[in-house]
């Protein structure tokens, strides 16, 4: 049994894009490259998440053949305002050059170091259903550092079958095959009744981060990074901006924290 503290578990639920930047109890500030939050000069979770899609973007822009970027033109295609972009670049110790812009090559490789994507970080999937088959067929993870090299099930009709190329594996085999295979990232997509011992397993297997679609809270020791993914959440959170337009043409107006007063 892998001993637990009663950690809290990080939503992978993506903050909006022009959510606030100061670091919450919410939204705890990340070291640069890991490093202790207290001493590193810190990032905003919310600005890590925006740093992600600003890698996108700039990937995309250097297989066109780009070499700079200007901050208006890479806000607009983050969709980000652009004070906010140079507020998130400034973590970086990357603030442009006046009349050009961002070095596109050297913005890409400052915020891969950042979100520490210098070297790959070798996936499993745990619960090879509808969810697990979509992930593992999913093809774009490999090219952004995250190659998927285990899958894991307990049906014995799905182990030895390959999915996507991998054989499944049986569930017993988690903490052998994850130590073996240098695996660093679970990604748990069982029922939620079996997610607490899937994850004490890819613990026990050394795995680091656990990305959670389950809707459970996990026990976790310290060390180990939990994100919880749910898109119910999402959707929640469109239908409450469905809402809150619906509430504009209406007549309501907005007080200083983004409500509205009807
Ligand atoms: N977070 C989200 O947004 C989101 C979206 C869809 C589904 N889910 C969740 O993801 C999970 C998977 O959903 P699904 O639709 O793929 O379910 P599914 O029933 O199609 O697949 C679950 C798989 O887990 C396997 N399994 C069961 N117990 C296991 C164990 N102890 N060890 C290893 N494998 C085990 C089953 O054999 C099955 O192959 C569920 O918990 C569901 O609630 C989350």
């Amino acid at each position: 049994m892998v001993a637990r503290r009663g950690r809290r578990n990080g939503s992978a639920v993506t903050p909006a894009l022009d959510a606030d930047n100061a670091p919450t109890a919410e939204m705890p500030a990340v070291g640069v490259n890991g490093s202790d939050p207290v001493r590193a000069k810190s990032i905003p979770e919310a600005a890590v998440a925006r740093l992600a899609v600003y890698l996108r973007v700039l990937s995309a822009m250097a297989e066109q053949g780009a070499t700079t970027v200007a901050s208006e033109e890479l806000s607009a295609a983050a969709g980000v305002n652009s004070a906010k972009l140079r507020k998130d670049l400034s973590y970086l110790g990357s603030y442009g050059t006046r009349g050009v812009g961002y070095e596109v090559r050297v913005l890409v490789g400052q915020i891969e170091r950042t979100l520490g994507l210098t070297r790959q970080h070798k996936v499993a999937v745990v619960g090879i259903g509808n969810l697990g088959h979509a992930l593992a067929n999913y093809g774009g993870f490999p090219g952004r550092g995250f190659p998927v090299e285990a899958l894991f099930d307990v049906d014995a009709d799905l182990v030895g079958v390959p999915v996507g190329g991998i054989p499944v594996s049986h569930l017993d085999d988690i903490p052998a095959v994850c130590s073996e295979r240098g695996i660093s990232i679970g990604v748990i997509a069982t029922p939620p009744t079996a997610a607490q011992s899937v994850c004490d397993r890819l613990v026990s297997g050394g795995v680091q981060c656990i990305l959670n679609f389950a809707p459970v809270v996990l026990q976790v020791p310290e060390h180990i990074e939990v994100r919880k993914v749910d898109l119910a959440v999402e959707l929640q959170i469109l239908s409450f901006h469905v809402a809150r337009r619906a509430d504009d043409a209406n007549g309501s107006h907005k007080v200083g924290n983004g409500m509205v007063v009807r």
